[in-house]
């Protein structure tokens, strides 16, 4: 299996991101923005956490016009995975590939900490590990991480069960407590909470090493 991980100028997680998808087995390539294409037979496009461009002018705007991202927008249409992290998820929002943004926390603050989060659905090759509803900790730090979206949006991801991930105890005003969503086709993830900074009990969990085991698994049983 073959990962690509998109490097920014900013970007502060990628080698974070390569890491778990090595450890995951995966064969794991970086990717600077300008080159405009993916790794010949790329199975999973990693958009890592940091701060691209400065988070001038929204965070993931600038990130969002990159060359790369054409080519993570056409990989994502052939049916490809891609997983946005953070400053991931908000450049998935600003290139469309996944509904609604990313705003200002509602406490004006960087919120860094353990997150409880509760699993909203197994049914992706992202989350077939863990159980629906499944309390599970990752760490959170963003500033930008109040997700909205309009209520045929939010409608849609409910009633279409894409809501992979809730926060419990709402750390930045999102609305229906949303942590992470999936796309239509449930082959993109985007999410503030960062699994690739728990796949070691050295780092302090592991719940997040059970999201890349599982991305193997699908992929090679694919
Ligand atoms: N850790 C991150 O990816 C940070 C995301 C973004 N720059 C924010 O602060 O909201």
């Amino acid at each position: 299996m073959k990962a690509a991980v998109i490097v920014f100028p900013g970007s502060n997680c990628d080698r974070d991101l390569a890491v778990a998808f090595r450890a995951a087995g995966f064969e794991t390539t970086m990717v600077w923005h300008k080159d405009g294409a993916l790794p010949e037979g790329v199975d999973v496009v990693g958009v890592p956490g940091g701060f691209s461009y400065g988070d001038y002018l929204r965070c993931g705007a600038i990130a969002a016009q990159s060359p790369v991202m054409q080519a993570v927008s056409a990989h994502a249409a052939r049916g490809g995975h891609v997983l946005g992290i953070c400053n991931g998820f908000q450049v998935l929002c600003e290139t469309r590939l996944l509904p609604g943004a990313l705003m200002r926390n509602a406490g004006l603050k960087f919120v860094c900490k353990m997150q409880r989060l509760s699993v909203g659905t197994a049914d992706s090759a992202f989350t077939a590990g863990y159980a629906a509803g499944q309390e599970v900790v990752y760490p959170i730090a963003h500033h930008d991480g109040n997700y909205v979206a309009d209520a045929q949006t939010l409608a849609a991801l409910e009633a279409e069960d894409r809501i992979a991930f809730r926060y419990i105890g709402n750390p930045n005003g999102a609305m229906g407590d949303i942590a992470g969503i999936l796309s239509p086709n449930r082959r993109v993830l985007g999410l503030m909470p960062h699994p690739e900074r728990v796949i070691d009990a050295g780092q302090g969990g592991t719940d997040g090493a059970v999201m890349f085991r599982t991305l193997a698994e699908a992929l090679v049983a694919a």
